[in-house]
């Protein structure tokens, strides 16, 4: 449970893009956000609206126009070193093996190669990939290789996980997997985790809480639930539950409306 201090504190962040041929783009305005130590947010939220935007502020890659973000109560300058972040986007080198591609994140910090190697071989096994390790990546399933994305970022200790729709690229079945893998791995030392998803299910079925954004343009966070659904869980399981139908209609009724705005905006409705 959060021992009270903030992992990630952003407080009245707006975030704006000046476009060379259109001006000022707001994506996002005046949002506020904590998350506690060892508490796993979900952020979701319609298509455009900012929710990789509000992740790359707290991992330090975006500075906000206005507002601050704190990381462990200290103003965040520069990349945050306390976080690991995933992206959907794969991330893994083709021409070195999955024991390899963990071990690089170690190597590239000083570890010496061989102690790298010990420790990428441990987190193969905790990845549910022992003996996989002198795979390439192309010799690797898509959630396969998402294991392997998860233990080189996770091998490396952060006391922040910063996750962008991670396991969106994965079929239904695989994500379910994926989730309930991530579940037990942070069950073992509750890391602070931020975690974009367009996908509400998902969201509630990880979640400690789950942060609904508006569409964008000046997207802004709306609302706010805890989800009332003890641990440990299954990803599968969970969904059956007549809690989470309740907080899922619940949370539904104010994102729909936004979903709705956002694809029009986009052009998909
Ligand atoms: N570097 C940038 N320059 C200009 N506009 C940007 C930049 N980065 C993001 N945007 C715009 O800001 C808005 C928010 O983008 P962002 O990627 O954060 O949304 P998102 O909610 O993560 O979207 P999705 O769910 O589709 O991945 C979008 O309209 C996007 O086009």
């Amino acid at each position: 449970m959060p021992s009270g201090s903030q992992a990630v504190s952003l407080r009245d962040v707006t975030i704006s893009f000046t476009l060379a041929d259109r001006g000022t783009y707001t994506a996002v305005a005046d949002a506020s956000l904590d998350v506690g130590d060892g508490e796993f947010v979900a952020i979701v939220g319609p298509t455009g609206c900012g929710k990789s935007t509000l992740l790359n502020v707290a991992a330090g890659l975006l500075k906000p126009s206005r507002g601050v973000a704190d990381i462990f109560d200290a103003p965040l300058r520069g990349l945050n070193r306390q976080a690991g972040y995933l992206f959907q986007a794969e991330a893994l080198f083709p021409w070195k093996t999955a024991q390899d591609n963990i071990a690089i994140a170690l190597e590239i910090s000083g570890t010496p190669r061989r102690e790298a190697l010990r420790r990428a071989e441990d987190w193969l096994a905790r990845v549910g990939l022992a003996g996989f390790g002198p795979r390439f990546p192309h010799m690797l399933s898509g959630g396969q290789r998402k294991r392997v994305g998860l233990a080189q970022v996770l091998i490396r200790d952060p006391k922040i996980l910063l996750m962008d729709e991670p396991f969106g690229p994965l079929d239904a079945q695989t994500r379910q997997i994926m989730g309930n893998l991530l579940l037990d791995l942070w069950n073992q030392d509750r890391k602070a985790v931020m975690f974009v998803t367009h996908d509400l299910e998902e969201a509630i079925a990880l979640s400690d809480r789950v942060v609904i954004m508006s569409a964008g343009p000046a997207a802004r966070i709306i609302g706010d639930w805890r989800v009332p659904l003890s641990r440990p869980r299954d990803t599968a399981e969970i969904k059956l539950d007549p809690a989470f139908h309740r907080i899922h209609r619940e949370i539904w009724e104010t994102l729909k409306d936004e979903v709705m705005k956002g694809y029009q905006q986009t052009g998909g409705g």
